[in-house]
């Protein structure tokens, strides 16, 4: 089964030929990446509000927000989130044990 960053992303995908008048990401799309960017800024800085003067609840609230519209970002860019889990993968691969590993030799 999908996970809900798989569904949100196919929807978000199948929003670029919609043409749903009541759609937030259509409507997002729409207006272009500087709007998508500034989307993406605004809730980060909301985060950063979130977890210095909020609560635990805000700050899932913030985060999803924020989760939500670099989701848009990335489909905008065609972007998938498997090139962003390789990209983590490689990393983890890295600066793990194997890392480690190839030190000592
Ligand atoms: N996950 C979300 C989601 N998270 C946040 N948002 C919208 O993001 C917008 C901006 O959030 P803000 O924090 O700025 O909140 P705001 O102050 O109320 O909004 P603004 O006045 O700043 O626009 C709000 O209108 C939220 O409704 C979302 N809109 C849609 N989704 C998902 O995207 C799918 C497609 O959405 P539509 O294209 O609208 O059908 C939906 O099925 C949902 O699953």
């Amino acid at each position: 089964m999908d996970n809900i960053l798989n569904t949100l992303e196919k929807i978000l995908e199948e929003r670029k030929s919609s043409s749903e008048d009541k759609s937030y990401v259509s409507s997002l799309y729409s207006k272009g990446v500087n709007s998508i960017l500034e989307k993406v800024s605004e809730e980060s800085e909301e985060v950063i509000q979130a977890v210095k003067e909020e609560g635990r609840d805000e700050v899932i609230h913030e985060v999803a927000d924020l989760w939500f519209h670099i989701m848009v970002l990335l489909r905008h860019e065609d972007i998938s989130i498997e090139e962003i889990e390789l990209e983590l993968a490689r990393r983890f691969g890295v600066s793990g044990h194997e890392e480690k590993a190839s030190r000592k030799k």
